[in-house]
């Protein structure tokens, strides 16, 4: 009897902790889903089986905003799409999402674009048999020149754009043209696919997890001439992060099979799966959105498309893929980094294109 009054106290207390523990726990979680939702939009979501399709459960389950912070998903497409685009209203309503906190499918961009916090741009024209580049660049031009002007007029004031279409550098460019009152450190392009492609290339080659290699590089055009860099890529191991470049042992690897592997990977995906990369692409565009509005881990970088601002010789004003590290919302480009020779000319050659691109985008404009 004694034994048992001697354990009544700490049993109490140990009870009182937990049942706090609880409480505090649930009042947490509740005012974390009371955080006033944030507002994105996805162009071009009707698109099925592809990116849209992909990225949109990803936005309502919490993988592009965190797992704490309700959402309200504006979806665009154009009028052809319309029905399309309804049936995946339908299913988010089905999907019963608990993030999920309003949805909005149109086919208008003033209503699409109204109140958005975060805009993905996934909506474009595709080239189709036959057709000039010209051709498509200036259905492209017209397009986001369009969506510019409504999101400038109708956005959040900080709204922050992804451009995911192609060629997404030069449509990214031509939305900044043409909003020019959005901060044009909000206006950003995708490359961070490439980026994660060549993570795991080198994950591959190691048989390392993917998670355990970081800050490989992906500068320039998310096109065939961008250039995928390991120079300054880690692996973490027993002893630390050590280069990537020296546990691989092979420059030549890196610099012929590792790069047009990366370069080519958009394509041979179309060729394996006779349509576009979406799950990954869909994926890497939640990875950019979460990094840039939550932050890159210390030490840690990630590429991005952002305008130019002179830094490693690249023109100032073309949307160009740079290292970057993200703190309270805002990205910055790493400096300092050595670049050698051969890293330089590739870097030229695919600023090259993109100048290449805008002069034909500006043709356009005429
Ligand atoms: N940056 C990258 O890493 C990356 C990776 C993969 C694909 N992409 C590009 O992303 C784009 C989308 O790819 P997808 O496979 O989802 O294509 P998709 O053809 O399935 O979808 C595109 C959607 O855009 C819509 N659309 C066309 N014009 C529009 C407009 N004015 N406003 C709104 N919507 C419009 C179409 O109706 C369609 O539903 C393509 O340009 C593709 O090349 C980029
Ligand atoms: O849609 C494409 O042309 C390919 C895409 O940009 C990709 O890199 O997967």
């Amino acid at each position: 009897m004694e034994d048992l009054k001697s354990l009544e106290t700490p049993l109490v207390v140990m009870g009182s902790v937990l049942l706090s523990w609880k409480i505090i726990r649930h009042i947490w979680s509740f005012m974390d889903l009371a955080k006033p939702p944030l507002t994105v939009l996805v162009t071009g979501a009707a698109g099925m089986r592809q990116i849209g399709y992909a990225l949109i459960p990803l936005i309502a389950k919490g993988a592009m905003l965190g797992p704490n912070q309700p959402v309200i998903i504006h979806m665009l497409d154009i009028e052809p799409a319309s029905q399309s685009l309804n049936a995946v209203k339908m299913e988010l309503i089905d999907s019963a999402f608990p993030l999920l906190k309003g949805v909005v499918a149109t086919t208008d961009v003033v209503e699409a674009c109204s109140g958005v916090n975060i805009a993905v741009m996934v909506g474009g024209f595709r080239r189709k048999e036959g057709m000039e580049r010209k051709d498509v660049m200036s259905k492209n031009v017209s397009i986001y020149k369009a969506q510019a002007s409504a999101l400038e007029q109708h956005a959040a004031p900080d709204c922050k754009v992804l451009v995911v279409a192609n060629p997404a550098n030069t449509n990214a460019l031509i939305l900044k043209e043409f909003a020019p009152s959005i901060p044009e450190k909000n206006i950003t392009c995708l490359t961070r696919l490439d980026h994660n492609r060549a993570l795991g290339q080198i994950s591959q080659s190691l048989d390392v997890p993917v998670s355990d290699v970081k800050n490989v590089i992906i500068w320039g055009n998310h096109s065939s001439t961008q250039y995928p860099d390991a120079n300054h890529a880690t692996v973490t191991t027993f002893s630390g992060d050590e280069s990537a470049r020296e546990l691989i042992g092979d420059d030549k690897w890196l610099q012929t099979e590792f790069i047009t592997t990366v370069q080519e990977r958009g394509a041979a995906i179309i060729k394996a799966r006779k349509l576009s990369s979406a799950l990954s692409a869909a994926s890497s565009a939640c990875d950019h959105i979460r990094d840039w509005v939550l932050g890159t881990p210390k030490g840690t970088w990630v590429s991005m498309g952002v305008c130019s601002d002179g830094s490693y010789g690249v023109p100032p004003g073309l949307m160009y893929s740079f290292p970057v590290t993200c703190d309270k919302g805002q990205w910055s480009i790493v400096q300092g980094l050595k670049i050698d020779e051969f890293s330089r000319e590739k870097m030229d050659i695919t600023a090259k294109e993109l100048m290449e691109e805008k002069t034909l985008a500006y043709s356009c404009l005429n």
